[in-house]
């Protein structure tokens, strides 16, 4: 068993459970959020870093790291741990997300996607057979299906048509996964916003019996309220003793939301996006350091946080940095927001833990969103 994954505690009033997730490069416990190293690095953090903050398993991108520098290249310095010197877990998206947002011009066929690749305009193609051997070369411990997201905009004829390709190709995958023992293929729920088409593929996927499952397509420009309602209607259908993954989720809201809707595993670029533009995530809301309030505040980013930027930096310090454009800005943003979402998951699991998960979500969340409309 590439993965094996047993529920600890549940939550007596909401779906929310505490997981162990045992995987050959470490074991941790969910929910668990995964911060995003798109092309082999968790941008401007050292694998040092990533362990000190308590980050346990990081996302790659298969899309990326097949352009760039190739699977071969990975492959041949022992794979991605090796690679990025990271002995942690990681998890490889499928690439198709990344070329239906990415890449220009592209052609959907049965066969799989025609694109003009982003950094040079060749003409590239991707299918379940490419994605999966390029993630059984780059080695990561939980690999993607390849998958379609559909579009915000498409309608119900398209996410039908859509889904039932998607499965063709969750079955292509399977078949082209080379590991089974050693990377755990994860099956991807679509089926756009509509409940019908979500449960029947829900079902025909956990027919295929995969290790763990993602739910896709959400998060991707609907009000909040559509992804808990889809959650609500799909969750249910997906094994209870096998890993959820909600992708593309990370925003305390959504975050807390989607784990009282059964929810293991998290993956965004949210936190690590913004701390790159100078906004810090702190348990009073959002904080954009280049105010002008700031200039003289010889305060912590967080008098809540304990993470080595808030014990040493201040804001009035950390504005000046990116004031002055210093890479130093960047960096120890991106640290305190990554170490203030993991230590908000490990705060959600100590909740459910106790049995006071509910009380939990509504004082984080009232501070978190207090000064917001
Ligand atoms: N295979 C697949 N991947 C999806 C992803 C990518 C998840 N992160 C992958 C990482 C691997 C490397 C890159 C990312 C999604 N991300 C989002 N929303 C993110 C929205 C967002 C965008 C920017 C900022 C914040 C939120 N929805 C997603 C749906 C799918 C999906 O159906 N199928
Ligand atoms: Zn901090």
């Amino acid at each position: 068993m590439a993965i094996r994954f047993e529920v600890l505690v549940r939550d007596r009033r909401s779906g929310a459970r505490v997981g162990r997730l045992v995987t050959p490069h470490g074991t941790f416990e969910t929910p668990m959020f995964m911060p995003v190293g798109t092309q082999a690095t968790v941008k401007t953090l050292t694998p040092e870093e990533l362990r000190e903050i308590g980050a346990k398993i990081v996302l790659a991108n298969t899309y990326h790291l097949w352009l760039r520098p190739g699977e071969d290249v990975v492959a041949e310095a022992g794979g991605l741990h090796r690679f990025m010197a990271w002995d942690g877990a990681i998890l490889t998206d499928s690439g198709g997300f990344q070329v239906f947002s990415l890449a220009e011009r592209r052609r959907v066929e049965e066969e799989g996607v025609y694109f003009r690749s982003h950094l040079d305009g060749s003409v590239k193609f991707m299918s379940p057979e490419v994605s999966i051997a390029v993630q059984n070369a780059l080695g990561a411990d939980i690999i993607m299906a390849f998958d379609e997201c559909p579009p915000l905009e498409a309608d119900r004829a398209y996410v039908e048509a859509s889904a039932a390709r998607t499965l063709r190709w969750a079955e292509r995958s399977l078949r082209a996964h080379r590991y089974p023992e050693r990377q755990a293929l994860f099956g991807i729920v679509q089926g756009g916003f509509y409940p019908d088409l979500r449960v029947a593929h829900a079902r025909a996927l956990v027919a295929l019996d995969f290790p763990g499952y993602a739910v896709g397509g959400l998060s991707i420009g609907e009000p909040k309220e559509v992804m808990y309602r889809i959650l609500e209607e799909t969750v249910p259908h997906l094994p209870e003793g096998k890993p959820r993954y909600l992708m593309g989720v990370g925003s305390p809201d959504a975050i807390f939301a989607a784990v009282e809707r059964g929810i293991d595993l998290f993956d965004s670029v949210l936190p690590t996006r913004i701390a790159r533009n100078g906004t810090a995530m702190t348990s009073r809301g959002r904080l954009v350091v280049r105010n002008a309030e700031y200039r003289r505040s010889w305060e912590p980013l967080d008098a809540n946080c304990d993470c080595k930027v808030c014990r040493t930096f201040t804001r009035g310090y950390l504005r000046h940095l990116f004031h002055a454009e210093e890479m130093l800005g960047p960096r120890l943003l991106t640290y305190h927001n990554l170490y203030f979402l993991l230590s908000l998951m490990e705060g959600i699991r100590a909740s459910i833990r106790e049995g006071r998960f509910q009380e939990f979500k509504e004082a984080f969340l009232s501070a978190y969103y207090a000064d917001q409309p």
